[in-house]
């Protein structure tokens, strides 16, 4: 199945403010409109980081909604999940490509760079990722690229583009309206005490879906 990029990506928090379980959080998340979602966990161990995925590929794969692994693509491969993202510190998504198949989901990270982006294409990555745009908690050291390198990027390649860094329904409309196919966001989704309802104001910023 080929999947569509667009509209909110869910990326899960590393530390919790809710109450209720992880696979949970992400039901929420995929009820309040979140189209793709990504397993994002940077300190736990593999046994951990196994199991939780794969908790989260049942949830998505019963509604749906593809779910990629972000930074291992041997977790990716081992669980069968629908992608991986990667960045500077990660394989590359020519072997990731390899690995995964012609139908998965590959992000690559480009930061403010766009000669990364046009890499990332001409490797088969299905997805180039730009920010962070605004100040974020989640990686207050980020690079902090403007909205208009999301024009640039839009008339340079044909990949869908990802939006992501510190992102609110407030000032995540400006970000489509310069080029972003998806937002991806951590803090406004999963720290706001009613998370289905704090996915929808972003699912709202997007032009209706075109039947396909
Ligand atoms: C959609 C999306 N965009 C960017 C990132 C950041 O990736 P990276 O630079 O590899 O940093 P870490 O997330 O691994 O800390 C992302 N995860 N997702
Ligand atoms: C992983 C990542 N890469 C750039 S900003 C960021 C964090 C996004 O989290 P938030 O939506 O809470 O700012
Ligand atoms: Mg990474």
């Amino acid at each position: 199945m080929t999947h569509r990029l667009h509209g909110l990506y869910a990326i899960t928090p590393e530390t919790s403010t809710q109450p209720s379980p992880l696979s949970d959080q992400i039901t929420a998340a995929i009820q309040g409109g979140a189209r793709l979602v990504q397993y994002r966990n940077k300190g736990s161990d593999r046994e951990r980081k196994s199991a939780e995925a794969k908790s989260l590929l049942a949830v998505c794969r019963s509604a749906q909604v593809p779910l990629v692994i972000n930074d291992d693509l041997d977790l990716a491969a081992a669980i069968g999940a629908d992608g991986v993202h990667l960045g500077r510190d990660d394989p590359d998504p020519r072997a990731a490509r390899e690995r995964l198949g012609p139908q998965a989901i590959i992000g690559v990270s480009c930061y403010d760079q766009l000669a990364l982006a046009m890499e990332a294409e001409a490797a088969g990555a299905s997805y180039a990722a730009f920010g962070s745009f605004f100040p974020s908690t989640v990686k207050p050291n980020a690079v902090r690229p403007a909205p208009e390198l999301l024009s640039e990027a839009r008339k340079r390649l044909r990949l869908p583009l990802v939006a992501i860094g510190g992102i609110t329904s407030q000032n995540g409309a400006l970000l489509i309206a310069a080029g972003a196919d998806m937002l991806a966001v951590v803090t406004g989704i999963f720290a706001q005490p009613d998370i289905a309802a704090a996915a929808r104001a972003y699912t709202t910023l997007f032009p209706k879906e075109t039947p396909r």
